[in-house]
Parts: C-alpha cells; sequence; structure tokens
C-alpha cells in the first residue's frame, strides 16, 4: 500500500473513511430500508461466528460462548465482513467477504437471512451496515480458527482472528471489561455488545458491569511480579 501524501493509503484511499471511528450510529428497522434516505447508502455486512460453550478456561472461568473477530489492517479490532459490491444482495457479498477474510467454508455454514440481528445507519458516511450472527458446532469453529491463515486476505486485511473472552477476572476488569477497552472499527463494539444481550449469552446488567469496568492500580508491593488469576 503506497502512502498517497494525501492521508490515505493508495487504493484504500475512496474508502478508508469508512473505518474511522464515529459515535452517530441508529438502529434502522427492517422495513425502512428502502426508505429514499437509505437509497444509494454504501453497504456492509459483517458477521458474528459463535458456539456457546460451558467450557472452563484454566478450570475457573465459564467460557460462556466462543466468538470470532478479527485483528485487521489498521490495529482496530472488527468481525469478518466488508462492503457490498454494487448489484450484489447483502447475504452474497457478506458470504463472500467471509471466505476472502476468514476462508470459512459457506457452502457448510452459509450465512442466511435467519442470522438477521440488526442493521445500523451512519448518517455522516452514509453507510449501512448489516449485522449477522451465525452459531455453529465448537469444532467447526475450531476449524475456522485453523483454516482462516490460509484465506485470501490474511496478511492484508486481516491479521489473525481471535476469541473474545467472555469473562471478568478476580480485579474485575481483566478479561471481557479489558477486551472491551481496545480499539473497534466503526461500530462493531456495539454489534458486539448488543449481539451478546440479543442471544441472551450475557445479561444486560452483566455488560453494563463490564462496560463501567475500570482497571485496577495494584500496590507497589504487588506489582513486583507473579501470575495474577
Ligand atoms: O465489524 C465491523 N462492524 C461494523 N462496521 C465495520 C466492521 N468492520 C468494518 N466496519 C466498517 C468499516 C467500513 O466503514 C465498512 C467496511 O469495512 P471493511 O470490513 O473493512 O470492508 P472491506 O473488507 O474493505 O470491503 O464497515
Amino acid at each position: 500500500m503506497a502512502d498517497t501524501g494525501d492521508g490515505t493509503w493508495g487504493h484504500l484511499a475512496d474508502t478508508e473513511h469508512f473505518g474511522r471511528v464515529s459515535r452517530d450510529y441508529i438502529v434502522v428497522p427492517k422495513a425502512d430500508f428502502d426508505l429514499p434516505k437509505y437509497r444509494g447508502s454504501t453497504r456492509a455486512g459483517h458477521c458474528m461466528i459463535y458456539s456457546r460453550s460451558e467450557e472452563k478456561i484454566f478450570g475457573i472461568y465459564t467460557a460462556r460462548a466462543m466468538i470470532l473477530m478479527q485483528l485487521r489492517f489498521d490495529g482496530y479490532i472488527g468481525f469478518p465482513g466488508g462492503l457490498i459490491h454494487e448489484g450484489e444482495d447483502i447475504l452474497s457479498g457478506l458470504n463472500r467477504e467471509l471466505f476472502e477474510e476468514v476462508n470459512v467454508n459457506v457452502q457448510k455454514h452459509p450465512v442466511k437471512e435467519e442470522h438477521y440481528v440488526v442493521t445500523h445507519w451512519c448518517p455522516s458516511k452514509k453507510l449501512l451496515l448489516h449485522f449477522y450472527a451465525v452459531e455453529i458446532p465448537i469444532n467447526d469453529l475450531k476449524v475456522i480458527e485453523e483454516e482462516a491463515v490460509k484465506a485470501h486476505d490474511y496478511g492484508t486485511e486481516t491479521l489473525g482472528t481471535l476469541r473474545i473472552p467472555l469473562y471478568t477476572m478476580g480485579d474485575g476488569y481483566r478479561g471481557f471489561p479489558a477486551f472491551l477497552a481496545n480499539s473497534y472499527v466503526g461500530n462493531s463494539r456495539e454489534q458486539l455488545l448488543y449481539t451478546l444481550q440479543h442471544l441472551s449469552i450475557m445479561s444486560n446488567e452483566e455488560i453494563t458491569k463490564a462496560v463501567e469496568a475500570r482497571p485496577v492500580m495494584l500496590s507497589t508491593e504487588e506489582n513486583k511480579g507473579g501470575v495474577h488469576v
């Protein structure tokens, strides 16, 4: 990617500004997609691939679910997916992106309309962000993790899949609250929180507590080393 000197990067110049963090996301009901104000907007589709799991991490913390996100080329965390091409329907575009970015076997695990979760509208970017969640068996999720490094976009657009720690550790911050402190592309952090509640993986109270948690400052003595669990 060549630096064009104008604050953008080569062939990404046309869409690079879409990745910037914005706070103005509005939920759009499905019935409104055809309203004139949304016609002609840029569309994107992203997807949460997950498995429910009662697995104990370190024999202590219940996993709840294994949810895949990815580290992107820009250092942000997001879900697999991307911009829908002109003339492409949302599901075709999203399944294409899942294959390109994470090498998902979309014949076996296609995203379908029944997996739809929510759509947000970003007025400043004239961008409609459609979000889906697909539950798959845990062994299939592990296969996706292994196969993702062979994806077409691995090493350029995507730098690896990651699992979300959904538990909170003894200090009330490490685990999920610390994960939420990362930098997220677009409204992917909001999509994650919305979907956790939507799928009853976490309650509203649990999510609020995690969002409001702050790191605990260790005393100098505690800071000297050792493993803190
Ligand atoms: O996970 C996401 N959730 C919401 N919005 C996202 C997410 N990832 C990217 N975005 C935003 C950023 C851009 O505005 C568009 C499309 O971005 P991207 O996925 O990078 O698109 P391409 O793969 O380049 O087609 O959505």
